[in-house]
């Protein structure tokens, strides 16, 4: 793994040129709305969070975002274009997906796994360049399983699978990655280290996170949903406050300025008691540590 010497890397992203822009974005089974009206833009070269807690809608909106589920009303557009009229080659060389769950790769190596990554830029059956050799040696080296190249993908760990999809993503090359909780196999140094390292790859990234101190910590803007409402968006400063983690999360926290980034860093009070537990619709303020319950009062 090679260790990002500058923990916290700042990328140039350009909030006047949102690579990203989705507009009234709403998606429904036969029963049920799942994702309401959500409108957000994502500046290109930025990395952005989407925190929410279970069932808020965050891989609905990313299946919409990858195009496996079609939205019943609203627009994406990337670079301008709606995503619904590009080409699945075309949509392929723009946009990696990394998911939380690895698909199956019987009788791959982890080499042949990440090469699959350049299939949208080759054409059938042209053999691999040297170029490209160093290419797919590069990105397994950047995840750390150099050692692992000739491996059996099926026989490695859940947390070594998800860095040989981030490698295929790295060698896939494009302008915007997405990542479904993509660090739920990690242990906690490649949390860290795998976030930073898409962090600074260069491309456009959003991921779903279920660690707010992560999402904090390396995300420019943070999207956060509940009830497949956009909820609150901006920056970690912005959006992640005591109020909204109540209100969203339905916990007692404390958030304070992490001592060395100065980003909101969260404290979890333990032993709450919420009034509230069975409805949907909570009232904030009757959220608080056990201790403290109106009951004692
Ligand atoms: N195809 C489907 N059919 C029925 N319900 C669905 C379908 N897809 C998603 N849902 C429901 O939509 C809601 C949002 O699911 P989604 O997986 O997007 O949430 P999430 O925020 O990613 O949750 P988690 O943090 O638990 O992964 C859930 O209640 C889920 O059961």
């Amino acid at each position: 793994m090679q260790i990002v010497s500058e923990p916290l890397v700042s990328l140039k992203q350009d909030v006047d040129h949102p690579i990203l822009k989705v507009s009234n974005l709403s998606w429904s089974t036969s029963s049920n709305k799942i994702l309401s009206d959500i409108s957000f833009q994502v500046p290109l070269g930025s990395f952005t969070g989407m925190l929410g807690p279970n069932g808020a809608g965050k891989s609905t909106l990313l299946r919409c975002l990858y195009r496996y589920l079609t939205p019943e009303s609203g627009q994406v557009l990337l670079n301008g274009q709606d995503i619904s009229s590009l080409s699945n080659y075309a949509f392929a060389r723009k946009v990696a997906v990394v998911l939380q769950h690895t698909p199956q790769h019987f009788d791959l190596s982890v080499f042949d796994v990440v090469a699959l990554g350049l299939i949208p830029h080759k054409s059938m059956f042209s053999n691999n360049s040297q170029a490209d050799l160093n290419l797919i040696k590069t990105a397994i080296a950047q995840v750390g399983l150099s050692d692992k190249t000739g491996r059996d993908f099926e026989t490695l760990s859940g947390g070594e699978k998800q860095r040989v999809m981030i490698a295929r993503a790295i060698v896939q090359r494009p302008q915007l990655l997405l990542m479904d909780e993509p660090t739920s196999h990690l242990d906690v140094k490649y949390q860290i280290q795998i976030m930073e390292l898409a962090k600074s790859l260069g491309i456009t990234v959003i991921a779903s996170f279920h660690d707010i101190n992560l999402a904090s910590a390396l995300c420019d803007q943070l999207l956060i949903l509940k009830q497949g409402r956009l909820h609150t968006s901006g920056t970690p400063e912005n959006v992640i406050t005591e109020t909204t983690l109540t209100d969203v999360f339905d916990v007692c926290s404390m958030v304070s300025a992490h001592p060395q980034h100065q980003s909101p860093h969260v404290t979890y009070f333990y032993g709450y008691n919420s009034d509230n537990d069975n409805s949907s619709d909570h009232d904030t303020n009757n959220i608080e540590p056990a201790e403290h319950t109106k009951d004692d009062e």
